[in-house]
């Protein structure tokens, strides 16, 4: 595959003293960097989602850890670790369902325990191996994900799973990409995603950049679309997938999974390993996160709902691993997930 013409859109940027991030609250009409110059400012933009989608989430984090060592003295990397806690935890603290999150700031601060007094290199480095690992788990899984496909298919995806949420080439959108190049998919539905719109502003945006048509439906839409017969797999990313396969992702996705078996379609998560979490064992164990209400009270700016009308807002639902026919990682494809297939492939625990 030409995996160049896919990687032209580059969200997070290192700039060797500051963190680039694309702003994805304004896509897709404006196309702005915000430059974040220490750690806090990075937790505040992974926090008001400039930057999102569980792998991007993580690499942020990383060079956000970075940001934090840059300008402190320490004589090693244990010393590094105690003057960087306070930071690592509120970019941890920054939001709750992503594991990659946890999982990258992990990482961080397993190498620094290890390093001595060229820590902050061991950091930056750690860094570009948390982003360089994930474009390639992107890129494998595409292939492995699209085998899956029978020609001729048609897809819904949604959210949004591509380059702007990984480190490039995407998870579920790397899958896409993979089975329209090799002739799989002929269509492909991305739903809208309220409230946040990742599907509306940035999926079917992302897919016009590649030349990939994608018709953009309603998420009301998307079992009446399954009913015609036009898609044929429901293709999402994860935010986490616990021991037992049940799998945390945006919300309309359980939704998505329940329409689907009901239709007769499959469902199939597409994340690395760093979204398995193998000390969490189901889905009612996952911190759902809850946003503000008034994220539902307005479109694009605009109140468009009464005044003192209440609203809930979880931005993430579980679906159960039984209503899921394939997770594809890294490390392989689990097909019916359940506790036992994926110890066999993840083991007890995936080391963070
Ligand atoms: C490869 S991104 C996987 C998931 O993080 C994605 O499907 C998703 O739910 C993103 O939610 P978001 O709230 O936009 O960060």
């Amino acid at each position: 595959m030409d995996f160049d013409r896919y990687d032209r859109i580059r969200p997070i940027r290192w700039q060797g003293d500051r963190l680039s991030l694309l702003d994805q609250r304004r896509l897709p009409f404006t196309v702005e960097m915000v430059d974040c110059t220490d750690s806090d400012a990075v937790a505040r933009a992974i926090h008001d989602l400039v930057v999102r989608g569980a792998p991007a989430i993580g690499i942020a984090a990383a060079w956000g850890a970075v940001l934090a060592g840059q300008g402190v003295q320490a004589a090693d990397g244990a010393e590094a670790l105690v003057r960087l806690g306070p930071a690592l935890d509120r970019l941890k603290a920054a939001r709750p369902t992503a594991v990659n999150l946890m999982w990258a700031l992990a990482r961080v601060r397993r190498a620094l325990a290890a390093a001595g007094s060229d820590w902050l290199a061991v950091l930056s480095a750690e860094a570009i191996a948390i982003e360089t690992e994930d474009l390639a788990a992107n890129r494998y899984m595409g292939a492995l994900g699209a085998a899956l496909i029978a020609p001729g298919s048609g897809v819904l995806t949604h959210c949004n799973t591509g380059s702007l949420a990984t480190a490039g080439f995407g998870t579920a959108l790397g899958v896409i990409r993979a089975g329209v190049a090799e002739g799989r998919i002929e269509r492909v539905y991305a739903s809208e995603t309220r409230p946040w719109l990742q599907g509306a502003r940035l999926t079917v945006w992302e897919l016009l950049q590649d030349g990939i048509p994608a018709t953009l439906i309603g998420d009301g839409a998307a079992a009446h679309l399954m009913k015609t017969g036009a898609v044929q797999w429901v293709i999402v990313g994860a935010d986490r997938i616990c021991a037992n396969g049940d799998t945390a992702n945006k919300i309309g996705t359980y939704s998505h999974a329940i329409a689907a078996r009901h239709h007769g379609l499959k469902v199939m998560v597409v994340a690395p390993s760093s979204t398995v979490d193998m000390d969490t064992a189901r889905g009612e164990d996952i911190e759902i996160e809850m946003r503000d209400p008034a994220e539902l009270l307005s479109v694009a700016g605009t109140r468009t709902v009464a005044d003192g009308v209440e609203a809930w807002n979880p931005v993430f639902d579980v679906t159960p691993a039984g209503l899921i026919d394939a997770i594809v990682t890294e490390r392989g494809v689990v097909t019916a997930p359940d506790a036992a297939r994926m110890a066999a492939v993840f083991g007890a625990k995936i080391p963070g």
